[in-house]
């Protein structure tokens, strides 16, 4: 079976475009938890415009009570900074289940690419040390088509495949889209590695992946899923302001 990790960025961003608490990250948790999601997902960024530490912290605190995965996601070479004490002391404070490295940086809108690990393979073992140490599952973020074996070599359990470029060939009705990720996964599972699969991934594009690409183990969803939430949402919330104005 693959298991549904919502991903609670979104929420996040928009309660800090207003400060305040609302919309409050911890209920819509609970709501994704109660609905039968099998795990939560944030991916804080140095520049906090997304999940805080705070945020972090509770919701493993959540995922623990709850007896559900928590999978963090972050860049381990990202230096600190105010608010942001860096992805491993990150981990340290909250221990994750899984630990999903991403190569991006602060100039990137959102993930958009990989590790190349032939290149990246060398620096990648030490934080990969701590954070088995540190009882992390760790996963690496990965293109389809990248040298998996290489990440084999590096000592994780699992990659992610970043599923973008499926998501946007999908779009385009691209029958081709799927092969890559076919053909990655199956080498990454004859290395050794579980795999995951996130980014863009939503309601129309979601069942023709997993069909093709066998034994997934885990989709982290957030961006598509909190938009079609608010469409799915907006006629009954909608209807209740009706009621109060008197309508
Ligand atoms: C690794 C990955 O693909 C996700 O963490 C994604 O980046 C989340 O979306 P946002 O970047 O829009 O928060
Ligand atoms: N790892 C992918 C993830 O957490 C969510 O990506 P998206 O659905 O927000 O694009």
């Amino acid at each position: 079976m693959t298991r549904l990790s919502v991903n609670l960025n979104k929420v996040a961003l928009l309660r800090n475009s207003r400060g305040g608490g609302e919309p409050d990250v911890i209920r819509a948790a609970e709501v994704c938890l109660d609905a039968g999601a099998h795990g939560l997902t944030v991916h804080p960024r140095p520049d906090a415009r997304h999940a805080r530490t705070d945020d972090v912290l509770a919701l493993a605190a959540l995922c623990r009570r709850r007896g559900v995965e928590f999978n963090l996601e972050g860049n381990p070479f990202a230096p600190p900074r105010d608010g942001y004490p860096g992805f491993l002391a990150l981990c340290e404070l909250a221990r994750p289940d899984q630990a999903t490295l991403v190569p991006d940086d602060d100039a990137q809108l959102t993930s958009d690419h990989g590790f190349d690990f032939a290149r990246d393979a060398a620096r990648l073992r030490a934080p990969v040390t701590t954070l088995r140490e540190l009882g992390c599952r760790v996963s690496l973020f990965a293109d389809a088509g990248a040298d998996v074996e290489h990440a084999a070599a590096i000592g994780v359990e699992r990659i992610e495949l970043y599923t973008g470029p499926y998501a946007e060939g999908h779009a385009r009705g691209d029958a081709a889209a799927l092969a890559p990720f076919v053909d990655s996964a199956g080498r990454a599972r004859s290395a050794g590695l579980g795999v995951n699969a996130g980014h863009d991934l939503n309601q129309e594009n979601l069942g023709p992946f997993l069909a093709a690409v066998p034994a997934v183990l885990e989709v982290s969803i957030g961006h598509a899923l909190i938009g079609e939430a608010l469409y799915d949402g907006l006629a009954t919330t909608v209807a209740r302001y009706v009621r109060i104005v008197g309508g």
